[in-house]
């Protein structure tokens, strides 16, 4: 399987689990391994044959500006639902940062796997 990438995505949005949380924006930061077979796309030069990672960014921005939740577990999971359901992406690694919520720490986020990695050639 091949590898579509999206490095450092920065999304803004109300996450948090506290009341000043609730009232502001945060920024997330995304890194996406979207598994995919390159080849075809490659093959006829063809960008509808492929994933569109302007596409998807921008899609994962919209998520992020309509919606108010309170973990990071939860943003994470939602987006690899959207990713495999309205992109039919089969496999995703999704590791979310967010930065500014432990001082001492350089960022504090989560890290998921969601599909079957070997369900393409
Ligand atoms: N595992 C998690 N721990 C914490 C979360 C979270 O989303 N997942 N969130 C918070 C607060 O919202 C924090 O970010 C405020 O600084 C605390 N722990």
């Amino acid at each position: 399987m091949d590898i579509i990438l999206i490095d450092g995505l920065a999304i803004d949005t109300t996450i948090g689990v506290y009341d000043w949380e609730k009232r502001i924006q945060q920024r997330l930061i995304l890194d996406l391994e979207l598994g995919w077979d390159i080849r075809p796309a490659a093959a006829d030069d063809d960008l509808n044959q492929t994933l569109n990672y302007a596409a998807i960014s921008e899609r994962l921005i919209e998520f992020g500006n309509s919606h108010r939740l309170e973990l990071i577990e939860t943003f994470a999971e939602r987006v690899a639902t959207l990713l495999q359901e309205e992109f039919s992406i089969p496999w995703l690694r999704l590791t979310l940062h967010k930065p500014g919520a432990v001082p001492e720490a350089r960022s504090v986020g989560v890290r998921i796997e969601r599909g079957q990695r070997n369900a393409l050639p």
